[in-house]
């Protein structure tokens, strides 16, 4: 059905569910209907609103495994992880809905004693968010609940691959008294949407997160409207192992920073940089628990490594693995694809590559796959430039007990979050982000809902008494 979305099961290749497409005519509508609800919405008082985003948390926690299961049809990533996700996403719910009444203003002492100076922080007005399909509940709600608790109205397009968890979010949030225009999505064609949203008047906010180049181009479209955007884009972590960290621990946290939804997160360390008088120990003891990793069905209960979500991103990797091998990298662990381009269904096996060199793709590009590609380094300086020499600048991770190794590479890595022998850093009550070509604010943390708010001064004046 061609005004219809279908939706496919990326482990199997069967059709879920065919979601219909929102024409022009229905998304200008929902934005005109966000538009007037934010008259509304944003004068319903802080506690009601912090009330309401609570229920709304309780309820998806009431639905989780149901919602879990639906992400993992398809999304593909290991039931667990899709469980672990849910719970991620009504942490930004339970977070904003504390913080929705703690939006606090101030007053300035006046250059003149008959004037009073008041600071108020008013919500930004309708926000329109685009979101991606590798966590597709989590990352709409760390945008949603931030805007909902400042009093913004909210509309979202999810990702083609996964509107379904999406959907069942917010279709919750209506049914626990969240007004309909107060939070709404649309599906369709992603750069069509775009364009609604960017060129819309009602819309005063982009929230995005997803491919650097589609960032590019909302904040060049946001721009003829002067528009807010908050940029959450791509990565191309850095993971550094210093000589004298601890091997067993630095392996876990690899794993648990490489393998989260088989290697397609924004953080997933994409780089490994291990000290030359380390390497072969780190690797071997690497080499040894990437082997044990399962790859297969989100829903078997054993699998660690669900599949890759479509053709493009199987072909990225592919074509990375190729590359380096081509130009001198061996493998170390894995190399193995399994591809049935009769079922469009995709596996890549978790893979070690050593022997690295700045040459190769890999080093450069964001890989968005279970492979690691392993470089030496012999000075910390070393580590701190191979680490910095790229566009992208969200998360970097390093391991080592040093103070003074740690603290100057912390001082030194030009990345918005920095994992100290912590491969999981992300959080709801933290600022997640990225600097350079990563994107432009913050999201989570106190950070998080000042995207969501203007600063209005009022000086009174004529005071005389
Ligand atoms: N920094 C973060 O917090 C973060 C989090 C998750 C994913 N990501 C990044 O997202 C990327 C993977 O997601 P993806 O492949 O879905 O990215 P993508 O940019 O292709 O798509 C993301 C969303 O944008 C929409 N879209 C595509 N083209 C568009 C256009 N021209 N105008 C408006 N919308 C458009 C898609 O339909 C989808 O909803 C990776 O680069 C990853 O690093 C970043
Ligand atoms: O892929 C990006 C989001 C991952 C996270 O929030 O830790």
């Amino acid at each position: 059905m061609a005004n219809h979305i279908q939706v496919y099961n990326p482990a199997s290749g069967e059709l879920i569910k065919e979601v219909p497409m929102n024409t022009k005519e229905q998304i200008n509508q929902s934005l005109a209907n966000g538009h007037m609800e934010f008259k509304k919405w944003s004068r319903t008082d802080a506690h009601t609103r912090s009330k309401l985003l609570k229920d709304w948390s309780r309820v998806i926690q009431e639905n989780k495994e149901k919602i879990a299961e639906v992400m993992t049809l398809e999304n593909g990533k290991p039931l667990k992880e899709s469980i672990g996700e849910v719970n991620y996403a009504t942490s930004y719910i339970d977070w904003y809905a504390e913080e929705a009444t703690r939006i606090y203003g101030r007053t300035v002492p006046a250059s003149s004693p008959s004037k009073r100076i008041i600071v108020n922080r008013q919500p930004i007005g309708l926000v329109a968010a685009i979101t991606p399909w590798n966590f597709p509940a989590a990352m709409m709600t760390r945008k949603a609940a931030p805007a909902l608790a400042a009093g913004c109205t909210f509309i979202v397009k999810p990702a083609e691959e996964t509107p379904l968890t999406t959907m069942k979010l917010i279709e919750l949030a209506h049914d626990v008294g969240i007004p309909k225009d107060a939070i709404q999505y649309v599906n369709g064609n992603g750069p069509e949407i775009g364009s609604l949203f960017t060129d819309s008047e009602h819309v005063r906010k982009i929230t995005f997160t997803g491919s650097t180049p589609v960032g590019k181009t909302l904040i060049r479209n946001s721009a003829d409207t002067v528009k807010h955007v908050t940029m959450e884009l791509g990565g191309h972590a850095p993971l550094i192992v210093a000589e004298d960290a601890d091997l067993d621990f630095a392996v876990t946290q690899t794993i648990i920073s490489k393998f989260r939804n088989a290697g397609q997160t924004c953080v997933c360390a994409n780089r490994v940089i291990v000290h030359e008088n380390i390497i072969d120990s780190f690797s071997e003891k690497l080499a040894k628990a990437v082997s044990t990793l399962k790859v297969g069905h989100g829903l078997d209960n054993d699998t660690d490594i669900g599949p890759i979500i479509n053709e493009k991103g199987y072909r990225k990797i592919v074509n990375q693995v190729n590359d380096a091998l081509d130009k001198g990298a061996e493998v170390l662990v894995g190399n193995k694809f399994s591809a049935n381009k009769e079922q469009d269904t995709y596996f890549v096996h978790p893979t070690i590559l050593q022997n690295i060199d700045e040459s190769m793709n890999i080093m450069h590009e964001e890989t968005f796959g279970p492979v690691i590609p392993l470089v030496s380094f012999k000075e910390i300086d070393e580590a701190v430039e191979l680490a910095n020499h790229t566009p992208y600048g969200l998360a970097a991770y390093f391991f080592t007990n040093d103070y003074r190794v740690g603290t100057y590479l912390q001082e030194h890595l030009d990345f918005g979050i920095i994992g100290w022998n912590d491969g999981a850093p992300s959080g709801a009550h933290v600022p997640f982000g990225g600097m350079k070509e990563s994107g432009l604010g913050r999201e989570g943390g106190a950070e998080g809902i000042e995207p969501y708010l203007e600063t209005k001064y009022v000086s009174v004046g004529g005071y005389d008494f």
